[in-house]
């Protein structure tokens, strides 16, 4: 792969589907459907207009994020990641790493809201992923507004994979299995300084989600490219009102193939400039094994396999791979919490 420039092309050409068709006429269904089993192969990336999401909502989300940001350092410290054995919590711009090199933005990660798991001997790994978020003492009204933002985007992720077993010729309800009754709901809200701080032009680097499909929620600074299967560089700029929606190397995996996970990335902004965007990610169970799912003729012959990553590998048990890709994100956090799964799970 040649490393990509770090120009942003400015057009939006990846397409726009409108949620509401799929639960609309039969003929809006049909059409929807069709569009998106185009787009899953082509690309597994594109906009989501009619999704019933509140605006008031996405606003007050964004400039609560925004406030987030603006607190000062050390009380964004007071909730930082490496204070939680969950990986949830704050991290500095390039405290977070892909492929070992430092992504250029500050983040605030939630999940599920939960109780810590009793770890004995024969638990599984994973189960130390479950337990509380950290949240800011000096602003009450982020928790509210980020788990009932949670909720919504958990709502247009189920819908969508819904929608996405039907354009796979399945039942709607084929992936429920391994989300039900509680999905992976990874949220977070991030914040991309300009140049001036950023060390490189890596905003974060060229990656494919893990899960099911990411709903993410752009504020108005463009940075996001899309690698497509021919190896161009695609940009992705935000437009008003819309989600882009990436289907994750679950889905890649359970179809064989069929459905692409596109690779992407994002450039950091110019200097004194800022970029904000939300990323949900919507993830099965942890304890779930990821199927293979029989697809019909026409679109098995279209399956193109599986390419594995040797520098990292996915497992078809869920929660390893959830792990793992927190463990390698977050080294800080591994080294202070997990030393032990350091040494087992991510060497060899
Ligand atoms: O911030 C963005 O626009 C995309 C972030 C992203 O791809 C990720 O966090 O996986
Ligand atoms: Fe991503």
């Amino acid at each position: 792969m040649s490393l990509p420039s770090s120009s942003i092309p400015a057009a939006a050409s990846l397409p726009t589907l409108d949620l509401s068709r799929y639960y609309g006429s039969s003929e809006g269904r049909a059409g929807f459907v069709a569009e998106l089993r185009h787009v899953l192969h082509a690309h597994g990336f594109f906009y989501l207009t009619g999704h019933g999401v509140d605006p008031k909502l996405i606003e007050d989300v964004v400039s609560t994020a925004k406030r987030f940001f603006a607190l000062p350092l050390e009380e964004k410290l007071a909730i930082e990641m490496v204070k939680s054995p969950h990986f949830r919590g704050y991290n500095r711009a390039g405290q977070e790493r892909t492929r070992g090199e430092r992504d250029w933005r500050e983040q605030l990660d939630i999940n599920t809201e939960g109780e810590a798991a009793e770890i004995g001997p024969d638990t599984p790994p994973w189960k130390r992923l479950q337990g509380p978020n950290q949240w800011p003492a000096g602003l009450p009204e982020l928790r509210p507004l980020l788990l009932a933002y949670q909720a919504e985007v958990t709502r247009i992720g189920i819908d969508i994979l819904k929608a996405i077993a039907v354009a796979l010729g399945q039942p709607e309800d084929v992936f429920a299995e391994i989300y039900e009754p509680q999905p992976s709901q990874f949220l977070k809200i991030i914040r991309y300084p300009g140049r001036e701080v950023a060390e490189t032009d890596q905003g974060v680097g060229a990656h494919k989600d893990g899960g099911f499909v990411t709903v993410l929620l752009q504020d108005t600074t463009p940075g996001l490219r899309v690698r497509t299967e021919e190896g161009e560089w695609i940009g992705a700029p935000p437009v008003s009102g819309t989600f882009v929606i990436n289907t994750g190397e679950l889905l890649e995996l359970a179809t064989n193939g069929f459905v692409r996970a596109d690779v992407h990335d994002v450039v950091a902004p110019p200097a004194g400039v800022e970029r904000f965007s939300v990323a949900f990610f919507l993830g099965s169970r942890p304890d779930a094994t990821i199927p293979v799912i029989a697809l019909p003729d026409e679109l098995k012959r279209a399956e193109r396999g599986i390419s594995v990553d040797p520098l990292n590998p996915i497992f078809r048990e869920v929660g390893i791979n959830q792990l793992k890709s927190r463990l390698r994100s977050h080294p800080d956090v591994a080294e202070v919490h997990h030393a032990d799964l350091v040494r087992t799970i991510l060497v060899g």
